[in-house]
């Protein structure tokens, strides 16, 4: 299955359990593969017909924000969720890291697998 990537999009969110990270915004680096027959948008050069990663990237933002959670994994799940519904997007992989959280590592994540990769393709 061919795949639309979203590599390192960094957001500005509310996310956390303690008190104190639901009264400020922390960043979050996404990582996000999903799963698109893109051979159809190529024949014809049409942007309709594939997964417009510049609105998907905002979408993300704007989802992150108006459903503020505690922890990394439900905003995953829940994102997940929304994206292959609103997008019809049948497999996808989302890595959502939190970078600030622990001061001696690069950064903490978690990342997720969900729907099937199919090999159909249209044409
Ligand atoms: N597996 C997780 N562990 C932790 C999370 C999380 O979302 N998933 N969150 C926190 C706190 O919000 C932390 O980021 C504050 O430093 C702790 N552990």
């Amino acid at each position: 299955m061919d795949k639309v990537l979203i590599k390192g999009l960094s957001i500005q969110t509310t996310i956390g359990f303690y008190q104190w990270e639901k009264e400020i915004k922390q960043t979050l680096v996404i990582d996000l593969a999903m799963g698109w027959n893109i051979a159809d948008a190529a024949l014809n050069d049409e942007l309709a017909k594939t997964l417009n990663y510049a609105e998907i990237s905002e979408a993300i933002e704007r989802f992150a924000n108006e459903n503020p959670v505690d922890l990394i994994e439900t905003l995953a799940e829940r994102l997940a969720s929304y994206l292959m519904t609103q997008y019809l997007i049948p497999w996808l992989k989302l890595t959502i890291g939190k970078p600030g959280a622990v001061h001696n590592a690069q950064t903490v994540a978690v990342e997720i697998e969900r729907g099937k990769q199919t090999t159909e393709t249209s044409l």
